[in-house]
């Protein structure tokens, strides 16, 4: 719906800098989150899954799940960012997109400086998307360790196309026709939204009936973070062998609306798009291979399904 133009100053939105934040983690951080996505959870010993959560065979460090960096770009976001030349309503935000570039294999533990940017904003008419960048530095040796590029959908007030990024990255996956080359079949619980909230984001849309209902939903809806760390949890076990460190690139577009522990089942693909990712053959040549999840079809409270296509 479109909103009074005094409301809308685009030179004064692209000209507002956003505050560095501050990230620091540790190995239980990394455990919560992963038990947020679904690890472990349908068998607690479960041998692809249980070196993220707990030091397995001995192993020095658990291991940590790519998705995890997509923490670092909540300190700006979750309640709400103060934009001069841009009124919205933080509770009726929706995360639309999600892009991801992991530079190193993530350490177990680590203190971050997080420096944030606008990197776009797009006015279609019926909503505006503001794209909020997070470039993650670690403390101390200032190496960059990731970059997060987060989509939300908001109120719409006039036409505006503003981008400072290669429109490559944002490209909406195209649903390939072909026979998927793995299915993996995940179940979320009924507790999961209260159990990713733990991470970090406690937007109450996911987790106060009240808070849903002013959204105009029937009840809370999960975390868009928790839907693509279960599908690329799925892809790590089905296609880059359980190692984690070889996902690159991720992009995940949130396309509809997760609910949990509803009665009636439905059939309906929730999210689609990519993972870049690096590897060796046999010569030890590097190589890189893009895998399209096409399509995570979610029956709530029982299953999630990850299709993917090489
Ligand atoms: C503004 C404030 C600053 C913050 C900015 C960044 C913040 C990001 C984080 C925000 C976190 C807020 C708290 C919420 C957290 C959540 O987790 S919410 C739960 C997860 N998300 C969802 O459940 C959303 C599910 N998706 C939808 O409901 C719909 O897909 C949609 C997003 C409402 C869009 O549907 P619709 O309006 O019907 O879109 P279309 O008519 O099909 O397309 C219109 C144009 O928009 C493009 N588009 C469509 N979907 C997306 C998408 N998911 N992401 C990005 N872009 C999308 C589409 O291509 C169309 O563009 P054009 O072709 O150019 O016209």
């Amino acid at each position: 719906m479109a909103t009074s133009d005094s409301e809308f100053n685009p030179d004064l939105l692209l000209a507002h800098k956003l505050p560095e934040t501050r990230s620091t983690y540790n190995e239980r951080d990394v455990a919560i989150y992963a038990l947020g996505v679904g690890a472990c959870g349908q068998d607690a010993v479960d041998s692809d899954e249980l070196k993220f959560v707990y030091h397995e065979n001995g192993q020095e460090h658990i291991q940590v799940l790519p998705t995890f960096v997509s923490l670092f770009s909540l300190g700006s976001l979750t309640h709400g960012l103060d934009l001069p030349g841009f009124k919205y309503d933080p509770s009726l935000l929706l995360h639309g997109q999600q892009y991801i570039e992991v530079y190193r294999p993530l350490p177990s533990k680590a203190s971050l400086i997080n420096k944030v940017s606008l990197a776009g904003l797009q006015d279609k008419g019926k909503a505006a998307i503001l794209e909020i960048e997070t470039r993650s530095y670690e403390q101390g040796s200032d190496e960059l360790l990731c970059m997060n590029r987060s989509w939300g959908f908001s109120n719409s007030y006039q036409p505006f196309s503003y981008k400072n990024y290669p429109s490559t990255q944002s490209l909406a996956v195209k649903i390939p026709q072909t026979q998927p080359s793995a299915v993996c079949e995940e179940r979320t619980q009924p507790s999961q939204a209260l159990l990713y909230r733990l991470s970090g984001d406690y937007n109450p849309l996911h987790s106060d009936p009240n808070v849903a209902k002013l959204a105009r939903f029937p009840r809370p809806i999960l975390h868009g973070l928790c839907t693509l760390g279960f599908a690329i949890k799925a892809i790590i076990k089905c296609i880059c062998k359980g190692d984690p460190s070889t996902v690159k690139t991720i992009s995940g577009r949130f396309l509809a609306t997760v609910f949990l522990t509803k009665v009636k089942e439905r059939n309906k693909a929730v999210l689609s798009g990519y993972v870049d990712i690096r590897g060796e053959t046999e010569d030890a040549n590097v190589f890189n291979e893009v895998i399209n999840f096409v399509d995570l079809v979610h029956v709530p409270g029982k299953y999630q399904k990850v299709i993917t296509d090489s």
